[in-house]
């Protein structure tokens, strides 16, 4: 965008200087400038936007003797251009002509009414039924510091949820970004985005006042109206507000109203959830998938009916909580609803409300259309329907929660049509019989009175004309109607206004002044039509933060009805919860994603972690199901403590801090890290940061650099694991040496994943069986996998010729031969290295102690036992 100076503003049309002037107050977005039924973008605007909307760019006019360029879309078609725009992360801001085109001189006055921003937008059309959209701020506590810590705010405008919490580290930082999946985040122009894991595509910059503490607490007490903010459980100099301030004040700013419906501001403390990094939410396909299609974890298991309950499901599972009465209040819940099988019935009412949660914001903004309330109304008029299925104990406070609204289903009732227009803007959506003013305004409006036929009477009468016909149309308005052949015998003050062919028509004044008064009405009508339906906004208002609160009531019950419908279908049980130790126990446990996926039947297997054993050491072939025997123990401590049932016979789960993953390997090209640098950096999150309450998954960690250095470093992680940081772990491999830490290391056993050979073929068992893996298959899985016959062979030569120049080659289980440097502290047992124990005997004896009998006697026994050993 062109900056001009004054002077330049004053060369410009008219109207060029009133959009050059709106223009400069919003110059960090697109400006929508309505023009008759267009609404039109200028200079750089319009070069944008032409190419983002793939729509013709012309030219208007002239500016500095070049032309301007211009580019348009249709105002009734606006809503689908600024729902693409907003999702590409643009923000808009809407000119409407405000002024009357035909009282103006000059330009019509014109202002910005609305500004649209991707974190912002509360329009059900510019938004995602089953997703959470968030404005996010954040702000460095003390930049000073190189691994500062942050104030990270958050607000679902469409709901009125606002939280606080904190990330401690860069690392959480990205952790809280990949949870939340920011719409927009705005942060401080005094902080550099450089090193930060950030989205920077959808960071805006905002000043750094914005982020005063001070500024920010007297915000937030005006808001909330409270005078300071304990009752939120937050002290009034916390320095995190600063970022809750940010966001209040953006809000603000461009919504230009009030936001009644933001009613309080959570503090979230990251312990009271398990806490899962970036990397693990990602690995754990939680929300997404890794390959194509929807097969991540909320896309199978959401089996809610409302978009209002799929929002709660992805709020639950974004944040697992650890608070166990909390999920016992959940499994209560799930199990009352599914002993009585009521959910299904539950879930065909529930299906039937529309998103009351973003209605009532629309409301609390002033925004709501006309169908909103026709909507509100017939949802909430089924709310009685939804509490007559919550009389059981476990779910009274579901009904507490859960209120009817009878007099706002009333008012709206009263009030609206039953199937209102789109828009307020042309009237005929207030009911008739509602407000006696509006329905004589609109009898007079639509000539709905017996004035014309008393007219038509005294007219017929007065010309003696029994055919005159009172008419009227669009173009011509009201005219008197008479047959050509009566019309020598029309009264002097008859004016011709139209010749038809048979017929005559007329008008005289008194037929006029009706039809001015008519048309009066009917602007009055239209008036009094806008100033009423703003007087619903006003009735409701009051009512907002017990509408939410039923809306969150109706969203839980969805997703635990959702829970009690896995439950049921799928078996899942209930888990049981300890506070005291960390520990995984779990029989017949499954995958729950593999399970409703695959066609094949899934293999239910036990699993336990307990603090006598507390790493599994988990071998078998290629295919065999380590991962996912892995995978399905971390998702099932996740929806454990989503308070979901979980796909096992029994479940007994701790006390777990957080749930870390090495999974998979993928280069992050974006940040330029390589594959191992990746793992590494993935591993070194884990070792620095896993307590005794934490669940690792360590998935074949060590393959991607050199075997000698990926056993060694392999080796030794499982090494400070267990016997550092003493957390859960699970750790698969494919490097047979480890199984022998076993036997080294406290509180590890090895397990094993079982394959069959059928000839050259191989069948997956997917048990789980103590030991070690006896055989490692990567031939035969190779053949299943298509590689070419000949390669295969090749390989099997290449395979024994290394078995006989090696005796025995890395990764062949018992038959290691490799010599190996071992890490620091810990002894790496191979078979170059196994000593003969004749050797520790030697060692150990005092020669100057023996006779000469004994010594012969001892060398008589060692030579049996040698010989004993080389004939077995
Ligand atoms: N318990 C089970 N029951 C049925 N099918 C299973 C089971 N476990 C795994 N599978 C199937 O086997 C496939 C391979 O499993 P998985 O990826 O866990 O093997 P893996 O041992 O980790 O293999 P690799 O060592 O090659 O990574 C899965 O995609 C799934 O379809």
């Amino acid at each position: 965008m062109p900056e001009f100076s004054d002077k330049q503003i004053q060369s410009h049309t008219p109207m060029m200087q009133q959009y050059l002037r709106i223009k400069a107050e919003h110059a960090d977005m697109l400006l929508f400038y309505r023009m008759g039924d267009f609404y039109e973008l200028f200079f750089e605007d319009a070069k944008r936007s032409a190419q983002l909307l793939d729509i013709s760019l012309t030219a208007r006019g002239q500016s500095n003797g070049e032309p301007i360029p211009m580019a348009g879309v249709p105002y009734h078609a606006v809503e689908n251009y600024l729902a693409r725009l907003v999702n590409m992360g643009e923000s808009v801001a809407i000119c409407e002509q405000i002024g009357d085109p035909a009282t103006s001189k000059g330009p019509v006055e014109r202002k910005v009414v609305r500004i649209v921003t991707p974190g912002t937008v509360t329009d059900e059309s510019l938004l995602a039924e089953k997703r959470q959209n968030l404005l996010v701020a954040i702000c460095p506590l003390n930049p000073k510091q190189p691994e500062a810590e942050y104030a990270i705010s958050s607000l679902e405008l469409s709901s009125g949820r606002f939280w606080l919490t904190k990330a401690h580290s860069n690392e959480q930082l990205a952790a809280e970004m990949q949870r939340l999946e920011p719409a927009e985040l705005l942060y401080p122009e005094s902080i550099s985005l450089a090193g930060l894991p950030l989205a920077k595509a959808k960071c805006k910059r905002r000043p750094a006042w914005e982020f005063e503490q001070q500024t920010a607490f007297m915000l937030l007490t005006r808001q909330f109206g409270t005078q300071h903010l304990e009752g939120f459980g937050i002290k009034n100099n916390e320095p995190t507000l600063a970022a809750a301030g940010a966001i209040l004040h953006y809000v603000k700013e461009t919504q230009r109203a009030a936001l009644p419906h933001i009613q309080a501001l959570v503090t979230e403390h990251p312990q009271d959830a398990i806490i899962l990094d970036a990397a693990t939410r990602r690995n754990l396909e939680l929300q997404q998938s890794m390959g194509e299609g929807d097969t991540h974890l909320s896309a199978v298991l959401d089996k809610t009916v409302s978009a209002m309950g799929s929002r709660q499901f992805q709020r639950w599972l974004q944040r697992p909580i650890r608070n166990h009465q909390e999920l016992n209040q959940r499994y209560d819940a799930v199990d009352a609803l599914k002993e009585n099988l009521n959910f299904e019935n539950i879930q065909l009412t529930l299906k039937q409300l529309a998103d009351i949660e973003r209605i009532v914001a629309r409301v609390g903004l002033r925004s709501a259309r006309p169908k909103d309330f026709a909507r509100l109304r017939d949802s909430l008029a089924r709310i009685p329907e939804v509490r007559a299925f919550l009389s059981h104990r476990s779910l009274s406070y579901l009904h507490d929660i859960i209120e009817p609204f009878p007099e706002v289903v009333d008012l709206l009732a009263k009030a609206v049509i039953e199937q209102p227009p789109l828009l307020i803007r042309d009237g005929g959506v207030i009911a008739e019989g509602y407000d006696k003013e509006l329905d004589e305004l609109r009898d007079l409006a639509t000539g709905a009175t017996d004035y014309l036929k008393q007219l038509e009477q005294r007219e017929r009468e007065r010309s003696g004309i029994a055919t005159l016909k009172v008419g009227y149309n669009r173009v011509h308005g009201y005219f008197i109607e008479v047959s050509r052949q009566s019309s020598e015998a029309v009264p002097d003050d008859y004016q011709r206004r139209q010749t038809l062919k048979n017929t005559e028509r007329y008008i005289i004044p008194e037929l006029k002044e009706h039809e001015d008064k008519v048309l009066n009405a009917q602007a009055r009508s239209l008036a009094r039509e806008k100033w009423l339906y703003d007087q619903l906004f006003e009735h409701l208002l009051p009512q907002v933060n017990a509408l939410q609160k039923s809306a969150s009531g109706l969203a839980q019950l969805d997703t635990l009805c959702c829970f009690a419908k896995l439950a049921d279908n799928y078996r899942y049980c209930r888990p049981q919860l300890q506070k005291e130790t960390s520990l995984i126990e779990l029989e017949a446990a499954r995958h729950p994603v593999i399970e409703q996926l695959s066609d094949a039947p899934f293999i239910a297997n036990p699993m336990s972690l307990t603090p006598q054993q507390r790493m599994l050491m988990i071998t078998g072939p290629n295919m065999g199901g380590k991962s996912t025997y892995m995978r399905q123990a971390a998702l099932i401590v996740i929806l454990a403590h989503m308070g979901c049932y979980v796909p096992a016979d029994k479940a007994i789960i701790g006390d777990i801090d957080r749930i870390f993953t090495r999974i998979g390997a993928s280069d992050d090209l974006a940040s330029g890290r390589s594959t191992f640098m990746v793992e590494m950096t993935e591993t070194a999150n884990i070792l620095h940061n896993a307590t005794a309450k934490s669940l690792v998954l360590m998935d074949e960690i060590g393959r991607g650099t050199s075997t000698y250095d990926g056993l060694s470093l392999a080796w030794s992680c499982a090494d400070y694991l267990s016997r550092q940081l003493q957390c859960l772990t699970l750790f698969a491999t494919h490097y047979f040496e480890l199984t022998e830490l076993a036997e080294e290391l406290p509180a590890t056993v090895n397990v094993h994943v079982d394959a069959k050979e059928h000839g050259d073929t191989i069948a997956f068992l997917h048990k789980v069986s103590p030991g070690a893996a006896s055989q490692s298959f990567g031939l035969q899985v190779a053949k299943l996998a298509g590689v070419p016959d000949h390669v295969i062979h090749k390989a099997k030569q290449k395979l024994s010729e290394l078995e006989h120049t090696h005796h025995g080659v890395l990764n062949e289980p018992k038959q290691t031969t490799m010599e190996l440097t071992p890490p620091p502290e810990t002894t790496m047992p191979s078979h170059a290295e196994k000593r003969d124990p004749l050797l520790d005997e030697l060692e150990q004896l005092d020669i100057n102690d023996l006779t000469p009998k004994q010594a012969l006697d001892i060398l008589y026994q060692w030579q049996q036992k040698q010989k004993g050993s080389t004939q077995s």
